[in-house]
């Protein structure tokens, strides 16, 4: 089997880098391949131009994926039980959402909505926000990630229920290939009460609503 992917265990799904500190390459091998892409493109990668470039792009990696590193558990871990008996759902509408399709690399654009029905605790509102960074920043399907912040909030919070809602757009529909703009990709997961129609419609009016 392939070094990689000895990692693999019970929560692959829900973890942290699936390359470990000695299959990872080295910071010179990432701006090497960044520097044979530039000749693959038509250029010189020795042009005064693109001489930082390399360095540059892999930096920008850093960035774009920086959600390897991150861990949804412990994002999670800190919760409050002070909350006057609150016991209805919580929402959070038009979370940011910056990823990269696993397909061809290139940004994948839009928002996420996210609440949960909590169960006696709450978490740190922005927990939730970190939860989808965690996964946006990372290469994707949007099904995957959709599923993957559902997921972890209903194994680490044990809420009464979670929805997630991803509508984004893709470059690589936009930029190359069917060149279709101006279409938006709607994802969803609904665990728990949030099967329940009224849970789910509530949702969606909350998520509509104007402010
Ligand atoms: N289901 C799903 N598909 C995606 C997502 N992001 C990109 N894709 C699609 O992944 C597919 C990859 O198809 P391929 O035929 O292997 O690649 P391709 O030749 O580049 O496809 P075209 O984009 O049609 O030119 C394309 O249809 C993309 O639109 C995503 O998040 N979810
Ligand atoms: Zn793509």
């Amino acid at each position: 089997m392939d070094a990689v992917l000895e990692k693999v265990d019970d929560d692959f799904e829900l973890k942290v880098s699936e390359v470990d500190a000695e299959t990872r390459p080295s910071r010179a091998e990432a701006e090497a391949a960044v520097r044979t892409l530039i000749r693959w493109a038509g250029d010189n990668p020795s042009r005064e131009g693109l001489l930082d470039t390399p360095k540059r792009v892999v930096k920008a990696y850093e960035e774009f994926f920086k959600g390897y590193q991150a861990d949804p558990e412990e994002i999670l871990a800190r919760t409050f039980g002070e909350v006057a008996g609150y016991d209805d759902m919580v929402v959070l509408r038009n979370i940011k959402v910056e990823s990269h399709c696993e397909h061809h690399m290139v940004p994948v654009q839009g928002t996420a909505h996210v609440a949960y029905m909590p169960n006696g605790r709450v978490v740190g509102i922005s927990k939730l926000a970190r939860i989808v960074e965690a996964y946006a920043n990372r290469l994707q399907t949007q099904e995957t990630m959709t599923a993957q912040v559902a997921d972890a909030i209903e194994k680490y919070l044990q809420p009464k229920g979670v929805a997630v809602i991803v509508d984004a757009t893709h470059q690589c529909m936009t930029c190359r290939g069917v060149k279709h703009s101006d279409v938006f990709t709607i994802t969803r997961q609904f665990r728990g009460v949030f099967k329940e129609e009224r849970y789910e419609r509530q949702f969606w009016d909350l998520i509509r609503a104007q402010s």
